[in-house]
């Protein structure tokens, strides 16, 4: 689940350090950092488990609480309620702080820098989707099968779950047979509004999760200021559009100094992948404005959607505020992993240094902590991939296998990981992956172009690398990442584009976890761990 889950529901109870604890009522009580939230959920379903995932929350101490099926915990299944808590960290501080914040910010370009308190209470949370209006289901089936079945692009894209279908925002501009919507706020397509006054800046929290789309947001006549990325603040540069791929958050400053006569559009568009899908529109509504007057010019353009030197670009300006966390200036252990479509008895597969991730039954945090050795493959995954591959052909030999292992990592030490693209299986073909890490965040060291090689290695940047828990690799390209192994627990990283990872497009961390003093028994209750607590029980 998203960066952007209402955190303040029924059944929610927050701890405070000083061990008060009471139930919530819904938003009167933003949650502060340091705070422990008890979240009591209940899956009804009837075919399926549930976990959730606090996406950008490290769980330090609470790593059974991260809510990955066959890594950190046991499914939820019909009635078993799981209680699951967590520190709240730094994206949730975040998320709800109420302070004001002196950020510099650059007067459209002219290089002059003022600064300026953000009354940070005036924002707009905006969480942007992609949907098929195919169930789910379908889809995973089709990705499972022989032939294989890939899902195609999305028909919608969602800004907080709105979007354009039956009628269209934008049909006064376009050729389109699909009738105008009216935005009297009854239609399906009528989007949830950003109303502002004018003369005044606010900040805009941007999270995508889209299952595979990469995003262009823009504004129409209005710069943005990006602040933070990932719930880390970031060193302020202004831009006329940002890219957003899964998994991301940012924060950007928008000042309503434009004619207060009009309203202005919000667009959103597909990047990275042939867009077959209409931008997802919504509207700046500048007071005393009706919400339903029409923009005087047409949306902002998306760039193209092959355009990346665009995305570079934009991704190389993100560097770390001053002040942030620098990273130690040497690694312990380097891991390379090569990114390769590939089959497998004719199915389709994403493979990582050739494996393909498959997940055990048994969790690997109970299994690793209880020694349950057969639970899954004991040796590590390669760290690395052969010299001679070339990253920029289709595989010689696009076979590949699958794999349960995992990389189990000292604790405290700095691990560097080389993030290298290649071609997909057809010839001149090369994806966007952005990669998001569970438990930590990590120091975004440098993007490049073709194969990672020594000589890249003085390029990366020890300075103000940003701190991020999800970065892209770019078509033929690398990544470098490092973080420090000091979050006891199992932690999956994976392509965070969702039918990628159904694909085996992942792997797993694990470190510290014989640290941990004692793993709830609801995160234990499946596979060989939940046997060993049957064979206990009955011992007893
Ligand atoms: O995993 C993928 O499969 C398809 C295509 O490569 C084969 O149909 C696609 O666009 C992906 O991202």
């Amino acid at each position: 689940m998203g960066c952007g889950v209402p955190l303040l529901v029924p059944g929610l109870r927050r701890k405070r350090r000083d061990g008060d604890q009471r139930a919530v009522s819904r938003a009167n009580h933003p949650s502060q950092a340091g705070d422990m939230v008890v979240v009591e959920l209940t899956n009804k379903l009837h075919t399926e488990g549930v976990v959730i995932h606090w996406h950008g929350i490290r769980q330090f101490g609470t790593p059974w609480a991260d809510g990955t099926a066959s890594i950190s915990q046991c499914a939820i299944t019909l009635e078993r309620p799981l209680f699951t808590g967590g520190h709240i960290l730094l994206p949730w501080a975040l998320w709800n702080a109420k302070i004001s914040r002196i950020v510099r910010i650059s007067d459209s370009g002219r290089g002059r820098w003022e600064e300026r308190a953000i009354p940070l209470r005036r924002r707009f949370d905006l969480l942007l989707s992609d949907w098929w209006h195919q169930s789910v289901h379908h889809q995973e089936v089709g990705l499972s099968s022989k032939p294989f079945r890939w899902i195609g692009e999305p028909q919608t894209l969602l800004i907080n779950g709105r979007g354009q279908y039956n009628c269209s925002l934008a049909a006064h501009y376009s050729n389109s047979s699909s009738s105008q919507c009216r935005l009297r706020g009854s239609e399906q397509c009528a989007p949830h509004i950003l109303h502002v006054l004018p003369n005044k800046i606010y900040r805009l929290r941007i999270a995508s999760t889209t299952a595979l789309a990469s995003l262009n947001l823009a504004i129409g006549n209005h710069k943005m200021v990006v602040v933070e990325a990932d719930g880390n603040y970031v060193q302020p540069f202004a831009v006329d559009d940002l890219d957003i791929y899964s998994g991301e958050s940012y924060s950007v400053l928008i000042t309503t100094n434009q004619d207060p006569s009009n309203n202005y559009w919000l667009s959103v568009g597909v990047r990275g992948r042939e867009p077959k899908t209409p931008q997802g529109l919504t509207i700046l509504n500048y007071h005393p404005n009706s919400a339903s007057k029409l923009p005087a010019s047409s949306p902002p353009v998306t760039p193209l959607w092959s355009d990346y030197n665009h995305s570079k670009s934009f991704t190389n300006k993100i560097f770390a505020s001053m002040g942030s966390p620098k990273p130690p200036r040497n690694y312990d252990r380097r891991i390379t992993l090569l990114n390769t479509q590939n089959k497998l008895n004719g199915y389709t597969k994403w493979a990582i240094n050739n494996i393909s991730l498959t997940l055990p039954p048994t969790p690997y945090l109970g299994s690793i902590k209880h020694g349950l050795r057969n639970a899954f493959n004991q040796k590590n995954p390669p760290e690395s991939f052969s010299n001679d591959y070339d990253v920029m052909k289709p595989p010689v030999n696009p076979n590949t296998t699958t794999g349960d292992g995992v990389y189990m990592l000292g604790m405290n030490t700095t691990v560097d990981i080389i993030l290298q693209n290649a071609n997909a299986l057809s010839a001149n073909v090369s994806e966007i992956h952005p990669w998001h890490l569970h438990g930590h965040d990590f120091w975004v060291l440098g993007y490049g172009e073709g194969k990672f090689s020594t000589k890249d290695e003085k390029k990366l940047n020890l300075k103000n690398p940003p701190l991020k828990n999800t970065a892209v690799i770019f078509p033929y390209g690398w990544t470098a990442l490092r973080f420090v192994a000091d979050n006891p627990g199992a932690w999956a990283f994976h392509c965070h584009i969702e039918p990628h990872l159904h694909m085996g497009m992942g792997v797993v961390f694990a470190e510290g976890i014989q640290h941990l003093n004692r793993i709830p028994l609801e995160a234990l209750a499946c596979g060989l761990t939940g046997k060993m607590l049957m064979t206990a029980n009955n011992h007893n």
